[in-house]
């Protein structure tokens, strides 16, 4: 069993990187014959889409998908993605199918719609995706323009696009794959304006996969990633549905056009809530993914001498290289650690919110925004660090170093761009602290901020730094709501004192989000180890370590600015990391064997379990198109001529 699976305790899948018959990643049809990256933009996506059709149909047969699963089984969520790295190098064109299309039915849609809709998209008889993205807005979506007016003569919506940055634009397999959508728009009834509202549309012919009248769709063209996801657009031109096809199990339009507002209006956006939550999975996913490629490939790369005397040793025994990957096994950790406790958050919400109970949502909130953007943050510079710490060799595609960088970076800016995400969570802080500064109790993640006692002596121990990381947080959202005060009691408006202030806010959101992160990863691990075997127990604390230690002295300005750390004590802590390094080192390869990835899902030249980097490097590179004939014909056309000065 895999230790990121003993940690929290998931159930085991077939994983492990030993040859399985009868199971999904036998299938060989279902891998390339030419590296993806010699494919042109088209035949990328049509063989993208033969091995979507297999693999979903071989998921089917080995996951029991129909029968078994329910909406949002996270844990089955969690295998299609891994799994998915061993076919799709750069993710599937159904990826929304899966990832938005059938939770944003499940989560907004009435129980009827739930039961037609839900048994189609999950049987695959229809293919779906989320378009909310305009190409005028993404962030500010009560600026989106697609509208959705209710015709009571018909009981139809009437959804049309009427201007060019009204188009939709982004969406995944929206271009030439998927037949439905959830479509995000503004609803009008009689002219009146009801916000922004979501809407089941067929976009396509079922039968002959035509657009169908009224609807405009393509796709968006190259990306630096996801190249194989089919992002598109779409526009309506006075398009019809039924009136049964909003999704209505919040706000309802009624026969007549009477409007019934949902509890919230905030409930149309939850379809992103739970995306930001499961987006924390993925970064540890990839993160696990470039840690054990880069950290199998840095004991089997020898490179110079320790010593003269010595034989040149593995990269893994340079202590800069230690620090470079130590910190990427940690991190996968923490991050998966923290999205198992976020998900456990999420669900518990979502339970309340079935009864009525509103009350967490602003919590979850403010939580799914600063994970899902440290967690992309976080992972999209560690990827590229295992890029740079394979050397030449990781600027490779076959390395798969690169692709997995293009899907970390994409999400620091899908599912809310990172620097908007972190002004919501500060949003939340400064309401909270202004509901603390009344003496009104705050929620439990946040409720540190009002802790008003004098600044403790610095303890060189992982109490002391999640208490200090939680004393930069409260003192950097203090300074904020100082700041903005100052500037509205001189005259300025709030909003603009806000905008003012975002630099800081931003940076006090941060530190909020790396307190949360470094005690949930402490608690929860702590909570874990006493099932452990004392061995296992022991490693996985000294990673808890790391990873509270590496931040410290990542953040010694805040902890300088903020707490009593000192000099000595610096110097402590750095000698603390670099005894973690001595000590982690031995385990390094058995820590990422452990996260339990087989070969096809790590789909690297450097990455393989049995090491064999420079054959497989030189296997990959043989399947170059260009070295299929000894001279190329642009050596007659160009070359040759060229030389003898005739061109
Ligand atoms: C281990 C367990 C788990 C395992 C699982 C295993 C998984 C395996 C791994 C999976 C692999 C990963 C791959 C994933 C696949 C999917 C790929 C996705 C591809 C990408 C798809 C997309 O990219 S799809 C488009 C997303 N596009 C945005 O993301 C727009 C951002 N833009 C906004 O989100 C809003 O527009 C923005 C800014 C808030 C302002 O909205 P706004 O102007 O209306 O609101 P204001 O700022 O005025 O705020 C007004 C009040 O609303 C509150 N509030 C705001 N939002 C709220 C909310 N959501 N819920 C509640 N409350 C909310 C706020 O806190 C205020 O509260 P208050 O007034 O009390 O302070
Ligand atoms: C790979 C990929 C896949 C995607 N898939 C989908 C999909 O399936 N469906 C879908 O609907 N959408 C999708 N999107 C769109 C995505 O959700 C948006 O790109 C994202 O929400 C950011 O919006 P934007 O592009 O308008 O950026 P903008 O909001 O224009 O951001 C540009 C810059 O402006 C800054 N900025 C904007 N507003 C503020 C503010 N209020 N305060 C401070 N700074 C601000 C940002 O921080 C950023 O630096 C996808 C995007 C990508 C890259």
């Amino acid at each position: 069993m895999g230790l990121v699976d003993q940690l929290v305790n998931q159930p085991h899948y077939t994983l492990v990187n030993q040859p399985r018959e009868n199971d999904i990643l036998s299938h060989k049809e279902l891998f390339d014959s030419i590296p993806e990256e010699y494919l042109s933009h088209k035949e990328k996506y049509e063989n993208a889409i033969r091995k979507t059709v297999l693999y979903y149909r071989l998921m089917q047969k080995y996951q029991n998908y129909k029968e078994g699963s329910t909406i949002l089984d996270e844990t089955r969520a969690n295998y299609r993605n891994l799994v998915s790295f061993a076919v799709f190098k750069d993710y599937p064109p159904l990826m929304l199918h899966n990832g938005m299309f059938i939770p944003a039915i499940a989560g907004q849609g009435t129980p009827e719609q739930q039961k037609h809709w839900l048994k189609r998209a999950k049987n695959m008889e229809i293919l779906g995706t989320y378009a909310q993205t305009e190409l005028g807005h993404g962030t500010f979506i009560r600026g989106l323009e697609t509208t959705a007016e209710y015709d009571p003569s018909t009981e139809e919506f009437v959804l049309h696009s009427p201007t060019l940055t009204s188009y939709k634009w982004w969406p995944g397999g929206l271009g030439h794959t998927v037949n439905y959508c959830v479509v995000m728009a503004q609803l009008y009834i009689r002219g009146r304006h009801h916000g922004m509202q979501p809407f089941l549309v067929q976009l396509r012919d079922e039968a002959t996969h035509m657009p169908l009248p009224g609807v405009k769709l393509g796709e968006i063209g190259a990306k630096l990633g996801l190249s194989t996801v089919n992002n598109g657009f779409l526009a309506f031109e006075h398009h019809r549905i039924p009136r049964d096809r909003m999704l209505m199990k919040n706000a309802q339009v009624l026969k007549d056009g009477t409007f019934v507002a949902g509890p919230s209006s905030k409930l149309a956006y939850g379809t992103m809530i739970y995306v930001r939550v499961i987006i924390v999975n993925g970064m540890a996913n990839l993160m696990a993914k470039a840690a054990t490629i880069a950290v199998r490939y840095s004991a089997v790369r020898r490179q110079s001498q320790i010593k003269p005397s010595e034989p040149e040793c593995q990269i893994l025994d340079y202590v800069t290289q230690q620090h470079k990957l130590l910190i990427c096994i940690a991190t996968s950790l923490a991050f998966s650690t923290c999205a198992r406790w976020l998900w456990d958050v999420y669900t518990g919400v979502m339970g309340q919110m079935e009864s009525g109970n509103m009350d967490h949502l602003p919590e979850l909130h403010a939580l799914a925004c600063s994970l899902k953007v440290v967690s992309t943050m976080d992972v999209s510079g560690l990827v590229e660090r295992c890029r740079l710490a394979c050397g030449g060799h990781g600027f490779m595609h076959s390395s798969n170093l690169p692709y997995t960088y293009g899907l970390a970076t994409a999400a620091c800016t899908y599912e809310g761009e990172n620097t908007v995400l972190l002004l919501q969570t500060a949003r939340s802080l400064v309401k909270a602290w202004q509901k603390g500064s009344k003496g009104k109790p705050l929620s439990p993640t946040e409720a540190y901020l009002m802790d008003k006692s004098p600044v403790p002596k610095w303890e060189n121990t992982l109490d002391g730094i999640i208490a200090g990381f939680r004393r930069v947080s409260a003192g950097k959202v203090q300074d904020c709501v100082s700041k903005i005060d100052k500037l509205v009691k001189m005259g300025t408006s709030y909003e603009d004192a806000w905008n003012q202030t975002s630099v800081r806010l931003v940076a006090a959101s941060e530190a909020h989000s790396r307190a949360v992160i470094l005690a949930t990863f402490r608690s929860e691990v702590s909570r874990a180890a006493a099932a452990l075997s004392p061995p296992l127990s022991r490693v996985l604390h000294q990673l808890v370590h790391l990873y509270c230690v590496y931040w410290a002295l990542e953040r010694l300005g805040d902890l300088l600015l903020y707490t009593s750390i000192a000099e000595r004590d610096v110097q402590e802590l750095q000698q603390q990391y670099e005894d973690l390094l001595q000590k982690i080192r031995p385990n390094a390869v058995g820590l990422v064997d452990a996260f339990d990835l087989r070969d096809e899902i790590l789909n690297s030249t450097l990455g393989a379990y049995d090491g064999r980097v420079y054959e497989r490097l030189m296997e990959e590179a043989l399947k170059s198109p260009l070295n299929a004939e000894p001279v190329n014909q642009s050596f007659h056309q160009y070359l040759k001529p060229f030389m003898h000065g005739k061109l």
